[in-house]
Protein backbone atom coordinates (compact mmCIF):
# COMPACT_ATOMS: atom_id res chain seq x y z
CA UNK A 1 0.00 0.00 0.00
CA UNK A 2 1.50 3.13 -0.99
CA UNK A 3 0.71 6.45 1.14
CA UNK A 4 2.98 9.16 -0.71
CA UNK A 5 1.92 8.16 -3.89
CA UNK A 6 -1.67 7.79 -5.63
CA UNK A 7 -2.66 6.44 -8.85
CA UNK A 8 -6.02 6.25 -9.71
CA UNK A 9 -7.79 5.46 -12.90
CA UNK A 10 -7.87 8.33 -15.21
CA UNK A 11 -11.63 9.75 -17.09
CA UNK A 12 -10.47 8.11 -20.11
CA UNK A 13 -10.25 4.78 -21.35
CA UNK A 14 -6.42 3.72 -21.43
CA UNK A 15 -5.24 6.42 -18.80
CA UNK A 16 -4.08 6.80 -15.34
CA UNK A 17 -3.45 9.71 -13.01
CA UNK A 18 -0.34 9.24 -10.92
CA UNK A 19 -0.37 11.82 -7.92
CA UNK A 20 2.28 12.61 -5.82
CA UNK A 21 1.01 13.03 -2.04
CA UNK A 22 3.93 13.82 0.28
CA UNK A 23 3.30 16.47 2.65
CA UNK A 24 4.53 18.92 3.54
CA UNK A 25 6.50 19.75 0.32
CA UNK A 26 6.67 16.50 -2.43
CA UNK A 27 9.98 16.51 -1.32
CA UNK A 28 12.08 12.68 -3.23
CA UNK A 29 12.56 10.97 0.25
CA UNK A 30 13.92 7.31 -0.09
CA UNK A 31 11.06 6.31 0.92
CA UNK A 32 8.77 8.14 -1.69
CA UNK A 33 11.19 7.53 -4.41
CA UNK A 34 10.37 3.97 -3.59
CA UNK A 35 6.94 4.14 -3.75
CA UNK A 36 6.97 5.70 -7.08
CA UNK A 37 9.18 3.17 -8.51
CA UNK A 38 7.00 0.36 -7.55
CA UNK A 39 3.68 2.37 -8.42
CA UNK A 40 5.42 2.85 -11.77
CA UNK A 41 6.57 -0.78 -12.28
CA UNK A 42 2.80 -1.97 -11.97
CA UNK A 43 1.49 0.59 -14.53
CA UNK A 44 4.34 -0.14 -16.64
CA UNK A 45 3.38 -3.77 -16.38
CA UNK A 46 -0.59 -2.91 -16.77
CA UNK A 47 -1.43 -3.84 -20.35
CA UNK A 48 -5.00 -1.61 -20.21
CA UNK A 49 -2.81 1.77 -18.89
CA UNK A 50 -1.44 3.40 -22.20
CA UNK A 51 -0.40 7.00 -20.54
CA UNK A 52 -0.01 8.65 -17.50
CA UNK A 53 -0.85 11.58 -16.20
CA UNK A 54 1.42 12.73 -13.68
CA UNK A 55 0.34 15.85 -10.80
CA UNK A 56 0.21 16.87 -7.59
CA UNK A 57 -2.91 15.59 -5.36
CA UNK A 58 -2.61 19.42 -3.47
CA UNK A 59 -1.93 22.37 -6.34
CA UNK A 60 1.06 24.95 -5.06
CA UNK A 61 4.01 22.43 -5.05
CA UNK A 62 4.46 19.53 -8.04
CA UNK A 63 7.39 18.23 -6.14
CA UNK A 64 9.93 20.08 -4.02
CA UNK A 65 12.87 18.22 -5.53
CA UNK A 66 15.46 15.42 -3.82
CA UNK A 67 14.72 15.67 -0.27
CA UNK A 68 17.71 17.41 0.94
CA UNK A 69 17.34 15.55 4.54
CA UNK A 70 18.97 12.63 2.55
CA UNK A 71 21.70 14.15 1.64
CA UNK A 72 22.76 16.27 5.04
CA UNK A 73 24.44 14.98 7.59
CA UNK A 74 24.00 10.69 6.65
CA UNK A 75 26.88 8.02 6.06
CA UNK A 76 27.99 6.98 2.93
CA UNK A 77 25.88 4.42 2.60
CA UNK A 78 23.08 5.95 3.13
CA UNK A 79 24.20 8.54 0.66
CA UNK A 80 24.56 5.39 -1.91
CA UNK A 81 21.80 4.11 -1.31
CA UNK A 82 19.84 6.87 -1.69
CA UNK A 83 21.68 7.92 -4.94
CA UNK A 84 20.74 3.99 -6.66
CA UNK A 85 17.01 5.10 -5.91
CA UNK A 86 16.97 8.58 -7.80
CA UNK A 87 18.76 6.94 -10.77
CA UNK A 88 15.95 4.07 -10.05
CA UNK A 89 13.62 6.63 -10.77
CA UNK A 90 14.83 8.48 -13.48
CA UNK A 91 15.34 5.37 -15.45
CA UNK A 92 12.02 3.91 -15.06
CA UNK A 93 10.45 7.49 -15.91
CA UNK A 94 12.75 7.92 -19.02
CA UNK A 95 12.21 4.48 -20.09
CA UNK A 96 8.80 4.46 -19.94
CA UNK A 97 6.43 3.01 -22.80
CA UNK A 98 3.74 4.59 -21.97
CA UNK A 99 3.10 8.06 -22.46
CA UNK A 100 3.91 10.34 -19.78
CA UNK A 101 2.39 13.73 -19.31
CA UNK A 102 3.66 16.02 -16.57
CA UNK A 103 0.25 18.52 -15.02
CA UNK A 104 2.55 21.03 -13.54
CA UNK A 105 0.20 22.03 -10.70
CA UNK A 106 3.12 23.86 -8.56
CA UNK A 107 6.40 24.65 -7.56
CA UNK A 108 8.95 22.48 -9.71
CA UNK A 109 12.76 22.59 -8.66
CA UNK A 110 15.84 20.53 -9.42
CA UNK A 111 14.86 16.93 -9.08
CA UNK A 112 11.02 18.21 -9.91
CA UNK A 113 11.72 19.31 -13.24
CA UNK A 114 13.86 16.38 -13.84
CA UNK A 115 10.96 14.14 -13.11
CA UNK A 116 8.92 16.49 -15.58
CA UNK A 117 11.91 16.56 -18.09
CA UNK A 118 11.10 12.67 -18.48
CA UNK A 119 7.59 13.15 -19.62
CA UNK A 120 6.65 13.32 -22.99
CA UNK A 121 5.02 16.47 -22.74
CA UNK A 122 4.54 19.19 -19.75
CA UNK A 123 1.72 21.03 -19.56
CA UNK A 124 2.04 23.84 -16.58
CA UNK A 125 -0.13 25.94 -14.56
CA UNK A 126 -0.21 29.69 -15.43
CA UNK A 127 0.60 30.91 -11.97
CA UNK A 128 3.54 33.50 -11.32
CA UNK A 129 3.96 31.74 -7.98
CA UNK A 130 5.03 28.01 -9.76
CA UNK A 131 8.57 28.20 -11.11
CA UNK A 132 10.39 25.74 -12.58
CA UNK A 133 13.99 24.85 -13.87
CA UNK A 134 17.68 23.11 -12.21
CA UNK A 135 18.36 25.09 -9.64
CA UNK A 136 21.26 22.70 -7.99
CA UNK A 137 23.96 25.74 -8.61
CA UNK A 138 22.37 28.37 -6.72
CA UNK A 139 22.24 25.47 -3.64
CA UNK A 140 26.27 25.35 -4.39
CA UNK A 141 25.88 22.13 -5.78
CA UNK A 142 26.25 20.38 -9.40
CA UNK A 143 23.13 18.99 -11.83
CA UNK A 144 24.80 15.35 -12.70
CA UNK A 145 25.43 14.90 -16.84
CA UNK A 146 21.84 12.84 -16.66
CA UNK A 147 20.19 15.95 -15.27
CA UNK A 148 21.96 18.11 -17.98
CA UNK A 149 22.00 15.58 -20.92
CA UNK A 150 17.19 15.50 -19.65
CA UNK A 151 17.30 18.89 -20.24
CA UNK A 152 19.53 19.68 -23.07
CA UNK A 153 17.29 17.07 -24.95
CA UNK A 154 14.52 19.09 -24.33
CA UNK A 155 15.77 22.74 -24.60
CA UNK A 156 19.45 22.27 -26.73
CA UNK A 157 22.70 23.02 -25.89
CA UNK A 158 22.97 26.88 -25.29
CA UNK A 159 19.62 27.25 -23.63
CA UNK A 160 20.37 24.45 -21.25
CA UNK A 161 23.96 25.91 -20.55
CA UNK A 162 22.40 29.27 -19.69
CA UNK A 163 19.64 27.63 -17.54
CA UNK A 164 22.51 25.40 -15.08
CA UNK A 165 25.01 27.50 -14.35
CA UNK A 166 22.13 30.24 -13.38
CA UNK A 167 20.07 27.62 -11.63
CA UNK A 168 17.08 29.05 -12.95
CA UNK A 169 14.05 28.55 -11.87
CA UNK A 170 11.77 30.20 -14.98
CA UNK A 171 7.63 31.42 -14.03
CA UNK A 172 5.42 29.83 -16.60
CA UNK A 173 5.66 32.45 -19.72
CA UNK A 174 9.56 32.38 -19.66
CA UNK A 175 9.99 27.85 -18.96
CA UNK A 176 7.28 27.77 -22.45
CA UNK A 177 9.49 30.78 -24.06
CA UNK A 178 12.72 28.56 -23.41
CA UNK A 179 11.13 25.23 -24.27
CA UNK A 180 11.09 23.84 -20.54
CA UNK A 181 7.76 23.36 -20.88
CA UNK A 182 5.14 22.51 -23.74
CA UNK A 183 1.54 24.47 -22.38
CA UNK A 184 0.79 26.77 -20.26
CA UNK A 185 -2.63 26.87 -19.70
CA UNK A 186 -5.09 28.25 -16.85
CA UNK A 187 -4.96 26.63 -13.57
CA UNK A 188 -8.39 25.84 -13.68
CA UNK A 189 -8.14 23.96 -17.45
CA UNK A 190 -4.89 21.88 -16.19
CA UNK A 191 -6.43 18.53 -15.62
CA UNK A 192 -8.51 18.87 -18.73
CA UNK A 193 -5.50 20.34 -20.94
CA UNK A 194 -3.11 17.31 -19.86
CA UNK A 195 -6.04 14.84 -21.03
CA UNK A 196 -6.48 16.08 -24.20
CA UNK A 197 -2.97 16.22 -25.24
CA UNK A 198 -3.08 12.51 -23.72
CA UNK A 199 -5.72 11.89 -26.41
CA UNK A 200 -3.70 13.34 -29.23
CA UNK A 201 -0.32 11.19 -27.97
CA UNK A 202 -2.64 8.05 -27.47
CA UNK A 203 -4.08 8.57 -31.03
CA UNK A 204 -0.45 7.08 -32.54
CA UNK A 205 -0.03 3.72 -32.43
CA UNK A 206 1.52 2.15 -29.15
CA UNK A 207 4.27 0.40 -30.81
CA UNK A 208 6.03 2.90 -33.53
CA UNK A 209 5.65 5.48 -30.37
CA UNK A 210 7.40 3.41 -28.41
CA UNK A 211 10.00 2.19 -30.74
CA UNK A 212 10.62 5.83 -31.99
CA UNK A 213 10.75 7.31 -27.69
CA UNK A 214 13.55 3.90 -27.54
CA UNK A 215 15.50 5.35 -30.58
CA UNK A 216 15.61 8.93 -29.13
CA UNK A 217 16.13 8.62 -25.38
CA UNK A 218 18.44 5.10 -25.76
CA UNK A 219 21.76 6.94 -26.35
CA UNK A 220 21.36 9.12 -23.13
CA UNK A 221 19.86 6.39 -21.04
CA UNK A 222 22.88 3.89 -22.03
CA UNK A 223 25.24 6.70 -20.75
CA UNK A 224 23.67 6.40 -17.03
CA UNK A 225 23.45 2.97 -17.42
CA UNK A 226 27.14 1.84 -18.61
CA UNK A 227 28.54 3.98 -15.46
CA UNK A 228 25.78 3.72 -12.51
CA UNK A 229 28.30 2.15 -9.93
CA UNK A 230 30.90 5.06 -11.23
CA UNK A 231 28.22 8.18 -10.77
CA UNK A 232 26.73 6.99 -7.20
CA UNK A 233 30.26 6.87 -6.08
CA UNK A 234 31.14 10.31 -7.51
CA UNK A 235 27.86 11.34 -6.10
CA UNK A 236 28.96 10.09 -2.66
CA UNK A 237 32.31 11.46 -2.94
CA UNK A 238 31.27 14.75 -3.57
CA UNK A 239 27.95 14.89 -1.15
CA UNK A 240 30.55 13.99 1.62
CA UNK A 241 32.54 16.94 1.36
CA UNK A 242 32.22 19.39 3.83
CA UNK A 243 31.57 22.55 1.91
CA UNK A 244 28.82 20.56 -0.33
CA UNK A 245 27.40 19.38 3.40
CA UNK A 246 28.07 23.18 5.07
CA UNK A 247 26.30 25.04 1.90
CA UNK A 248 23.34 22.35 1.90
CA UNK A 249 22.95 23.28 5.61
CA UNK A 250 23.04 26.41 4.96
CA UNK A 251 20.06 26.19 2.04
CA UNK A 252 18.17 24.33 4.88
CA UNK A 253 18.35 26.77 7.66
CA UNK A 254 17.74 29.24 4.92
CA UNK A 255 14.62 27.65 3.92
CA UNK A 256 13.28 26.72 7.33
CA UNK A 257 14.14 30.96 8.52
CA UNK A 258 11.46 32.25 5.53
CA UNK A 259 8.81 31.03 7.92
CA UNK A 260 10.12 33.03 11.20
C1 LIG B 1 27.36 12.30 -9.78
C2 LIG B 1 27.00 13.31 -8.84
C3 LIG B 1 27.37 14.69 -9.25
C4 LIG B 1 27.32 15.71 -8.43
C5 LIG B 1 26.99 15.57 -7.01
C6 LIG B 1 26.73 16.84 -6.35
C7 LIG B 1 25.51 17.20 -6.05
C8 LIG B 1 24.38 16.28 -6.17
C9 LIG B 1 23.26 16.86 -6.96
C10 LIG B 1 22.01 16.53 -6.23
C11 LIG B 1 20.86 17.05 -6.96
C12 LIG B 1 19.88 17.57 -6.27
C13 LIG B 1 18.66 18.02 -6.93
C14 LIG B 1 17.62 18.52 -5.96
O1 LIG B 1 16.48 18.24 -6.20
S1 LIG B 1 18.11 19.42 -4.61
C15 LIG B 1 16.60 20.05 -3.94
C16 LIG B 1 16.23 21.33 -4.64
N1 LIG B 1 14.99 21.82 -4.13
C17 LIG B 1 14.80 23.11 -3.87
O2 LIG B 1 15.64 23.96 -4.04
C18 LIG B 1 13.44 23.46 -3.33
C19 LIG B 1 13.54 24.02 -1.96
N2 LIG B 1 12.22 24.34 -1.42
C20 LIG B 1 11.53 25.44 -1.79
O3 LIG B 1 11.93 26.23 -2.59
C21 LIG B 1 10.23 25.64 -1.08
O4 LIG B 1 10.21 24.84 0.05
C22 LIG B 1 9.01 25.31 -1.96
C23 LIG B 1 8.84 26.35 -3.07
C24 LIG B 1 9.09 23.91 -2.56
C25 LIG B 1 7.75 25.34 -1.05
O5 LIG B 1 7.68 26.59 -0.38
P1 LIG B 1 6.74 26.74 0.91
O6 LIG B 1 6.86 28.17 1.34
O7 LIG B 1 5.40 26.22 0.61
O8 LIG B 1 7.33 25.75 2.00
P2 LIG B 1 8.63 25.96 2.89
O9 LIG B 1 8.24 26.71 4.13
O10 LIG B 1 9.75 26.53 2.11
O11 LIG B 1 9.02 24.46 3.27
C26 LIG B 1 8.25 23.69 4.19
C27 LIG B 1 9.17 22.70 4.86
O12 LIG B 1 9.70 21.81 3.88
C28 LIG B 1 11.12 21.84 3.90
N3 LIG B 1 11.64 21.61 2.53
C29 LIG B 1 11.41 22.35 1.45
N4 LIG B 1 12.02 21.81 0.37
C30 LIG B 1 12.67 20.73 0.82
C31 LIG B 1 13.49 19.74 0.18
N5 LIG B 1 13.78 19.76 -1.14
N6 LIG B 1 13.99 18.75 0.92
C32 LIG B 1 13.73 18.69 2.26
N7 LIG B 1 12.95 19.58 2.92
C33 LIG B 1 12.43 20.59 2.20
C34 LIG B 1 11.45 23.21 4.44
O13 LIG B 1 12.75 23.23 4.97
C35 LIG B 1 10.37 23.37 5.48
O14 LIG B 1 10.77 22.59 6.60
P3 LIG B 1 10.38 23.01 8.11
O15 LIG B 1 10.82 24.43 8.30
O16 LIG B 1 8.89 22.87 8.18
O17 LIG B 1 11.14 22.05 8.96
Amino acid sequence: MSHRVLVEAGPAAGVAVLKFRNPPVNALSLEMLMELVISLEKLENDKAVRGIVITAENPGIFLAGLDLTEMCGRNPAHYAKYWEAVQELWLRLYQSSKVLVAAINGACPAGGCLASLTCDYRVMADNPKYTIGLNETQLGIIAPFWFKDTLVNTVGHRAAEQALQLGTLFPPAKALQVGIVDQVVPEEQLQSAALSVMAQWLAIPDHARQLTKTMMRKPTVDQLVKQREADIQSFVGLISQDSIQRALQTYLQKLRQKKG
